[in-house]
């Protein structure tokens, strides 16, 4: 059996794929696997992880493992114990089958399990808007191609700021729809009891306010691409609404007793692994087989540097005037390969303009967005949440802190803080109740 454990380029369409499993072996347990291929592979101890194990000395998301053409790389995620190859801890390491790593008391193994397989690429290093020459990249543009060939749904997953709405937008292009609209329902902007008036629309008098008749998104993208955008944030009580009009191809404007047929195809995206909001019961089972037909993972941007300078050449050209690798400052490329990207490709966007208009800035240039150490681990737990509970959480806890603080420096007169914070005495009051302040 070949022993390969390199992503390897045949040719512009193909490229040969090393067949691997990751063992894990914990000491309370037996030992768990996962086989992994093009998508990375990040264990943990949380449910969102691809390979979960049980450990108190594990952290949530501890360590990711990908095939790269170099071999299999294997990156410690900001651990709390870290990740030991032979006894050494490592941020970073290419790693070979047979090779023992030390996860907490997990001990974690790669196994060749069979020949390379072949994978589909896409020929050229864009598709639509969407560059990107990695493998990853290209592979997925194959399969999007694919995916816009067929009537079929596609449910695209990935970080804020990878180019979903973007792919959406190439889907729509290369497909048969091409001459129809292209419609965006951000389902996170929507609050759920208008989500059917604007999903449906609505008939005259169907609710106070409802003055005239109003053409609903489905019926708008008609003949064109509907691209459902955060689907994960969807509340549980719409989400059978949704499923019955995806399933029957009907709905019914709200008031109007009349079914109405629409023909949209669907792309739907999120940044959340919905297969484990359907396990943690946030998400229905039916209709995420629904919307999964083609599910395709976007990769961030940090597991695809090769892309980098593509893509910084490309904004860097749609300046205006043009401009040019030549002038961001010394070492800037070398910067931008080495940063972590938690923004994605919206933050290389924001960060290349703000080098070119400041290039004394170096590496501060990149220091807007990070949210590094205890933020961190505080904004994990909120990317954890669905966006309203998240959004309500860090509401909460400012509103408490600030009435607090304000209370505090005015000695606890209401009156006061109420003309310091601008607002009645009234609200100052609520806000005490509420947030159990005397
Ligand atoms: N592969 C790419 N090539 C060129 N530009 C890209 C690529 N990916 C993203 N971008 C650019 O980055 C920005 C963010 O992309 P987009 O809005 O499609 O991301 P998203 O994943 O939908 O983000 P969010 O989840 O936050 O809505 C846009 O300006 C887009 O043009």
């Amino acid at each position: 059996m070949s022993q390969s454990t390199t992503l390897t380029l045949i040719d512009r369409r193909r490229a040969s794929l090393p067949s691997l499993v990751l063992v894990a072996n914990m000491a309370s347990t037996q030992e768990v696997s996962r086989p992994f291929g093009l998508a990375p592979l990040v264990v943990g101890t949380g449910n969102d992880c691809d390979l979960i194990v049980t450990d108190p000395a594990v952290s949530r998301r501890h360590c990711l493992f990908r095939i790269t053409p170099q071999g299999i790389l294997v990156r410690d995620l900001q651990s709390k114990n870290g990740t030991f190859v032979s006894n050494i801890r490592v941020q970073e390491a290419y790693v070979a089958p047979g090779h023992v790593l030390q996860i907490g008391g997990v001990s974690l193994r790669i196994r060749v399990t069979g020949e390379p397989s072949e994978i589909p690429l896409w020929p050229e290093a864009s598709f639509g808007g969407a560059l990107g020459g990695s493998t990853v990249m290209r592979a997925l543009f194959h399969r999007l191609y694919q995916a816009a060939q067929s009537p079929e749904l596609v449910l695209l997953r990935g970080e804020s700021g990878t180019g979903k709405e973007l792919l959406a937008r190439a889907i729509h292009d290369v497909s048969p729809r091409a001459d129809g609209p292209f419609v965006i329902f951000d389902t996170a902007a929507i609050t759920p009891a208008l989500f059917e008036a604007e999903l449906f629309g609505h008939v005259r008098g169907a609710f106070t306010g409802a003055d005239t008749d109003r053409t609903g998104i489905l019926a708008t993208a008609d003949g064109g691409t509907l691209f459902l955008d955060e689907i994960g944030e969807l509340p549980l009580d719409q989400q059978p609404k949704l499923l019955r009009a995806l399933e029957t191809k009907q709905y019914r404007p709200v008031g109007s007793n009349e079914w109405r047929s629409f023909d949209a195809r669907i792309v739907a995206a999120t940044h959340r692994d919905l297969h484990a909001a359907v396990a943690a019961g946030e998400f229905r089972q039916d209709l995420y087989f629904r919307l999964a037909v083609f599910e395709c993972m976007v990769p961030p941007l940090r597991e695809r540097t090769d892309d980098i300078e593509l893509l910084v050449e490309r904004f860097l050209a749609s300046e205006i005037p043009a401009r040019t690798v030549l002038d961001l400052p010394h070492g800037a490329l070398e910067m931008l390969a080495s940063h972590h990207w938690p923004g994605n490709v919206r933050e290389l966007r924001n960060t290349v303009s703000r080098l070119l208009l400041f290039p004394h800035m170096g590496e501060r240039a990149l220091e807007f967005h990070g949210v590094e150490g205890e933020a961190r681990r505080d904004f994990d737990a909120l990317l954890g949440m669905p966006w309203r509970d998240a959004r309500e959480r860090v509401i909460d806890r400012f509103e408490a802190s600030y009435l607090r603080e304000k209370l505090h420096a005015h000695e606890g007169n209401v009156a006061r803080a109420a003309t310091d914070m601008g607002i009645s005495r009234q609200l100052v009051h609520r806000l005490m109740v509420r947030h159990g302040v005397r």
